[in-house]
């Protein structure tokens, strides 16, 4: 609330008669009630994002920002559009498709392996966000090495000659994951040596090159943001999948003992680790050239979260256990048997045994990094977070029987 001697009394302008007089200063009576009504709003508008942002990002609210997001078509591209544009960023989509509509927007249809279709999405950004990928489960490698590798080079060549001065990258906390278990692990933890997938592998190869492009000295300056398990409203993959895979009465069986922590992290948080890392993106900050996890801070039970989003959309939660060594092999064996009828049919297993590792083992991690160089701190809590999820997919909700 502004101060009482901010607020200015009334202006009189001169009149002869009482009646004008008397109108012209409920008129300007009127007009600065409404000023100090705006000013006020301003006000509070710039606690909200002081209190969420940190005091130096309440500047850069207000000021005028230019961004692209790679992959501002996808699932946590379009939630990063949203939050940018409602912080006052002017945004622009690059993307292989148009994913939505909205006339704030200016999107630009390419390949990010091609320095060609980006050039023009990048003139005048000072910020791009690259959150562009393949879809984890697809099975080209070729694709995954084109897109995720080579084309994250050219990304940052384009950005250079364009003159872009921040990138952020979206990596992925499973760039150190090996399938064993990581307790509250941290940033140093070196790349797995064996990924759990081609994915990850080329995850790593992605990050190893953003980062290692940090170059303050050039005014082009890096981060790389590592979420797990992003979930939230409009995602096609992780909701729908369990629910695919309760619907064909897979979903009865939990893999390992039950207790096993995850980080699980709502879209919003995971948008405003992005925001925050852009905002705190400065020459001769310690943000420079480093990775950053970002979760919601509360581990859960693997299986406990499957059954809050089951049960939340009227599915029964797994009940029998399976020993994970067994459902590991289990789901090697049957890797291997989809591998030598390949020729013949195509099969595409739901327990493969990068899931079985990851539904069966901890992988959570620290986000004490992110707290201390960026103030971050989750918006949203899990609670909050699984409540809004299931509320937002009403077509995937099982009809009471
Ligand atoms: N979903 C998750 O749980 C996690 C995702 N990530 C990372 O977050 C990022 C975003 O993931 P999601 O939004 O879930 O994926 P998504 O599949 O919904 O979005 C990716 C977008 O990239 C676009 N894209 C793909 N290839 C492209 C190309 N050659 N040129 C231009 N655009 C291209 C797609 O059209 C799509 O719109 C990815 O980098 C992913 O690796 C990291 C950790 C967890
Ligand atoms: C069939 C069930 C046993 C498992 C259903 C849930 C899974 C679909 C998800 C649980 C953990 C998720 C996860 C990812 C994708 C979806 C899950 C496997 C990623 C592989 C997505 C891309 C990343 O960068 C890492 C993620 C780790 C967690």
């Amino acid at each position: 609330m502004p101060k009482k001697e901010q607020m200015k009394g009334p202006s009189w302008s001169f009149c002869c008669c009482s009646q004008c007089l008397l109108l012209s200063a409920v008129v300007n009576i009127g007009k600065n009630l409404l000023k100090w009504r705006h000013e006020s709003d301003l006000r509070s508008q710039e606690f909200t994002e002081e209190s969420t942002y940190g005091a130096r990002s309440t500047h850069c609210a207000l000021a005028s920002k230019k961004c692209t997001v790679i992959g501002g078509s996808g699932f946590l591209g379009q939630h990063m559009v949203e939050r940018l544009l409602e912080r006052g960023y002017s945004v622009n989509v690059f993307d292989i498709r148009q994913g939505f509509e909205n006339e704030r927007v200016q999107f630009h249809i390419g390949d990010l392996c091609s320095k060609t279709d980006l050039l023009p999405a990048l003139q005048g950004v000072n910020i791009v966000f690259h959150c562009a990928s393949p879809a984890p489960f697809s099975n080209n490698k070729e694709l995954f090495y084109r897109v995720n590798y080579t084309g994250t080079r050219t990304v940052i060549q384009a950005c250079k000659e364009a003159g872009v001065q921040k990138l952020v990258l979206t990596s992925s906390a499973s760039v150190v994951f090996e399938g064993k278990d990581i307790k509250d692990g941290t940033e140093d933890l070196p790349y797995a040596h064996n990924p759990i997938d081609y994915y990850t592998e080329t995850k790593i190869l992605q990050e190893k090159e953003v980062l290692g492009s940090n170059d303050p000295a050039n005014n082009f300056m890096t981060v790389a943001i590592r979420p797990h398990g992003i979930f939230g409203p409009r995602d096609p993959q992780l909701v729908p999948i369990m629910v695919e895979t309760a619907k064909s009465g897979k979903m009865k069986i939990m893999i390992g003992n039950g207790k096993n922590l995850v980080d699980f992290t709502y879209v919003e948080n995971v948008v405003h680790g992005h925001i925050l890392a852009a905002e705190y993106l400065q020459k001769d900050s310690p943000l420079c050239g480093k990775a950053y996890h970002i979760t919601n801070d509360e581990p859960i039970p693997f299986w406990t979260f499957i059954s809050r989003v089951l049960v939340g959309l009227n599915y029964d939660a797994p009940k029998y256990k399976i020993p994970y060594l067994l459902a590991y092999y289990l789901a090697l064996f049957v890797s291997f048997l989809v591998l030598v009828v390949s020729p013949l049919i195509t099969i595409k297993p739901t327990f493969t045994p990068m899931r079985v590792a990851l539904a069966g083992t901890y992988h959570y991690y620290s986000c004490e990094r992110a707290k201390k160089d960026m103030g971050y701190k989750p918006v949203v809590s899990l609670d909050k977070a699984i409540e809004k999820t299931v509320q937002s997919y009403p077509q995937l909700r099982r009809a009471s029987q």
